[in-house]
């Protein structure tokens, strides 16, 4: 729950949200039976993902929502195989192009795309998922509405987003939908693959899915 600024976990339900059913499975297997974590499939994409999200969440009053997938990980931020907290949501493409770059929501005076995620619930993520002897950093995640697949493109993120660590496809819209519901949000990723030239042999997405289920008793720890 959120008391002015700060994050408030109590015992209230949690509310997990998945692209895809292999990620929740991956999850669920990881979870302790009978714990106050729900786990839920909200579509690949934004507006999939925001409006399952906000269906769930007017359904039932959680004290947290994470979206909890497998990501692109930028070169040098966070190899394949590693995990990533989000301290920062951001959609990445959401706004304008013009002849002096991307103009984002902000800058078109048109809305908030991007929001911090609470740093002390974001802390106790990383040192509680560190335990389980995962490699875990934590950054800004970016979401996309298309997978990069180009260096060029890579690198144009990087430079746009300097603190961006992964790219994802959901986190905006789980985003969208926790602050109608003035319930915190927050991102959890394995990296399957490197953020760049397209090559879909290289992604590892079983390993990044084994990453989930080993990941997930830090869901309990952390917001129980
Ligand atoms: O391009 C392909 O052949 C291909 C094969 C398997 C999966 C995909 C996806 O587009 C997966 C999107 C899905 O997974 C998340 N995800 C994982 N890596 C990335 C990434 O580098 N950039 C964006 N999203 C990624 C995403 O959140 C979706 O749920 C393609």
């Amino acid at each position: 729950m959120i008391k002015g600024k700060v994050v408030e976990i109590t015992s209230m339900a949690t509310l997990v949200v998945t692209a895809v059913e292999a990620e929740k499975e991956a999850v669920v297997r990881g979870l302790p039976k009978n714990s106050a974590i729900e786990v839920i499939v909200g579509g690949v994409g934004i507006a999939q993902m925001a409006a399952n999200t906000a269906v769930a969440l007017s359904q039932h009053t959680y004290q947290a929502v994470v979206n909890v997938g497998i990501a692109g990980g930028f070169v040098e931020e966070a190899p394949v195989g590693s995990f990533v907290v989000a301290n920062e949501i951001i959609a990445a493409d959401l706004g304008a192009e013009s002849e002096k770059g991307f103009l984002s929501l902000e800058e078109l005076d048109l809305g908030v795309s991007r929001l911090a995620c609470d740093q002390t619930v974001v802390e106790r993520s990383v040192r509680s998922l560190e335990k389980l002897r995962l490699d875990v950093t934590e950054g800004a995640i970016l979401t996309t509405t298309t997978v990069t697949g180009t260096a060029s493109r890579a690198k144009l993120l990087k430079v746009r987003f300097p603190t961006a660590k992964a790219e994802a496809m959901e986190g905006y819209g789980v985003l969208a939908a926790a602050r109608l519901y003035n319930v915190p949000a927050f991102e959890w990723r394995s990296i399957s693959n490197v953020v760049g030239p397209r090559d879909r042999e290289k992604w590892k997405i079983k390993e990044a899915l084994a990453l989930l289920e080993q990941a997930a008793p830090a869901l309990v720890e952390v917001f129980s």
